[in-house]
């Protein structure tokens, strides 16, 4: 585990710190060694801010009552003494011992100070120390009315630890919060950041890495944290590389994609596209009859089955080719553009012994079935792929405000594999062991770009289901690679340039950087 993975709550995050305390290090002197680096982190950003703001040098200081603000004015202290030009905001009545000294210390040295927000003078940056992992009540009054002037100035914010006014384990906002441009986050990921109803508070966030030892880690959160991050660490070893040198195309898996309609076409190339990127040693794509020419003009290497279908061009059944049936495949991945005409297919994926994926018209189709019924029957490993939507389809009494929590509910009903979708997936295997793609980018919100999802995870997923490996990190895997195409394209194409395609053709490069 590094710590980069690690998510903490805010009671987990109390705890560490406790230890460290208790173990002998003094409170302020942590408060010094974290704000000298927020410092250091702020001078490297503004230096590349300087091309947008070329004065830069003015900066408001908003400062808590607790060690937030502590922290806040450690920092003002520090830019003061680097040239900056600061002055500080600090509205409440009553500071803890630390705060207050360093209040007391940050006046002296001739820093202004004000109370009331019609005095303030301009400024460049704001930095945000109003409250960090101590806030647990709601915002309110001369507070509240302070944060929502500060948004409204519209100036770049670096919010210390989190943006004032979130939770910092749910990430809701209490009352009303800070939109930051920048959050620095400290020690440890905490687990508000990662929630998608946080993520329009945040701006860019980074972690500030003040040495917590890994044994007070340990000793908080157990030898393996059930909640992580998905990092390149979880990544590279998960990934089927490098391949053995005496492999052959039979035993780098053999993946059956069932997915397409006469209606749905392009979602099956997607898929077959997504499943190509993911070094597949053989790859089946059963399609309706119809548009089997299609695919086969897209996907040259791979063997197209196709099978009869029905009147509104769905396949109706699955017609394998001679010798082979459900068994001669690695795994399955069945969904996209299936209509729901297509269930007895599904009933038939789902009655065989082989790994299965099920998307798309597939979750539908298995909702209607009766979720947990349909998929306590199966022995082998299930992965589902839904969006919020076809989660609230197949698990309509779970509650998915808090999506951690939802995935791993649905995870333990079910004893599937289930991977949320969204702009932070999160993905929990049915002992609510939890990843969470933490990278992602809103270039990926278009059509198709799930399709491409599946067929890689499917062909991810036959290369390494007979190895040792967890089923949740393949999956996990699948979802990380597949948005750092999406963070790689935006770069190049802008968030609007990334359609379904093009996506595909980016994920060979993410490999190629790590
Ligand atoms: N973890 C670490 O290792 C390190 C942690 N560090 C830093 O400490 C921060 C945590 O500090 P913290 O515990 O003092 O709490 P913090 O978030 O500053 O604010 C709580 C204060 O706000 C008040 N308050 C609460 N709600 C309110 C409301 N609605 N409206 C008005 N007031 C409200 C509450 O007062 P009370 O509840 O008593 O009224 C309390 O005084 C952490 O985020 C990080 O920045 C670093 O310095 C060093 C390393
Ligand atoms: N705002 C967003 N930020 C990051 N990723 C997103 C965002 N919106 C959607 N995605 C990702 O895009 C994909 C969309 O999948 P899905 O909704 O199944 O699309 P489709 O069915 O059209 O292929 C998912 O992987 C999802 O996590
Ligand atoms: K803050």
């Amino acid at each position: 585990m590094t710590k980069e993975q690690v998510i903490v709550t805010a009671a987990q995050m109390r705890d560490i710190e406790g230890r460290i305390f208790a173990a002998g290090m003094p409170v302020a002197a942590l408060m010094e060694k974290v704000a000298g680096l927020i410092s250091d982190s702020f001078a490297r950003r503004r230096q590349r801010l300087q091309a947008i703001i070329p004065q830069g040098q003015r900066v408001g200081i908003l400062v808590g009552p607790g060690h937030n603000g502590g922290d806040a004015l450690v920092v003002a202290r520090e830019l003061h003494f680097r040239g900056y030009q600061v002055w500080i905001y600090q509205p409440f009545p009553k500071l803890k011992e630390l705060t207050s000294q360093h209040f007391q210390y940050a006046q002296s040295l001739g820093i202004p100070c004000f109370q009331e927000l019609d005095k303030l003078p301009n400024c460049d940056f704001l930095i945000d120390g109003l409250f960090g992992f101590g806030l647990e009540r709601e915002i309110t009054d001369t507070f509240a009315a302070a944060i929502n002037y500060f948004n409204d100035w519209n100036k770049p914010i670096f919010s210390i630890d989190l943006p004032s006014g979130l939770h910092t384990d749910t990430g809701e906002v209490l009352g009303t919060a800070i939109r930051a441009t920048h959050t620095f986050c400290l020690g440890l990921w905490k687990q508000g950041l990662l929630q998608e109803q946080a993520l329009e508070y945040i701006g860019q966030a980074e972690l500030i890495d003040f040495d917590i030892p890994l044994a007070d880690i340990h000793a908080v959160l157990g030898e393996v944290p059930k909640i992580k991050r998905i990092t390149k660490t979880t990544v590279i070893q998960t990934l089927p590389l490098p391949r053995s040198p005496i492999t052959h195309k039979y035993k780098a898996g053999h993946l059956l994609l069932i997915c397409g309609s006469k209606r749905y076409a392009g979602g099956a190339i997607l898929t077959g596209l997504g499943a190509r990127a993911s070094g597949i040693g053989m790859l089946s794509i059963a399609v309706p009859e119809s548009i089997k020419p299609l695919l086969v003009s897209h996907l040259p290497e791979a063997l197209i089955i196709g099978c009869p279908e029905t009147e509104t061009g769905a396949i109706s059944n699955l017609e394998l080719p001679e010798k082979t049936d459900l068994s001669s495949f690695t795994a399955i991945a069945c969904g996209p553009g299936l209509t729901k005409d297509a269930t007895p297919i599904v009933e038939q994926v789902i009655n065989s012994e082989v790994p299965l994926i099920l998307d798309a018209d597939a979750l539908n189709i298995v909702a209607q079935l009766g979720t947990i019924s349909t998929l306590q029957k199966r022995q082998t490993t299930t992965v589902l792929t839904p969006h919020t939507g076809e989660f609230h389809r197949l698990f309509p009494d779970i509650n998915y405000t808090d999506r951690v929590k939802a995935v791993q509910t649905a995870a333990s009903q079910t004893g599937a594999v289930v991977l949320l979708k969204g702009a932070r997936t999160a993905i929990s295997n049915p002992q609510g062991v939890v990843w969470i793609n933490s990278e992602s980018t809103p270039a990926l919100a278009r059509g198709g770009s799930g399709d491409v999802l599946t067929g890689l995870m499917g062909g991810l997923l036959a290369q390494v289901v007979n190895k040792q490996v967890n089923i949740e990190d393949v999956v996990a895997t699948a979802a990380w690679w597949h948005s750092q195409a999406g963070i790689l394209a935006a770069a190049e194409r802008t968030e609007l340039g990334v359609d379904a395609f093009t996506l595909t053709q980016y994920l060979m490069r993410v490999l190629l950087d790590i």
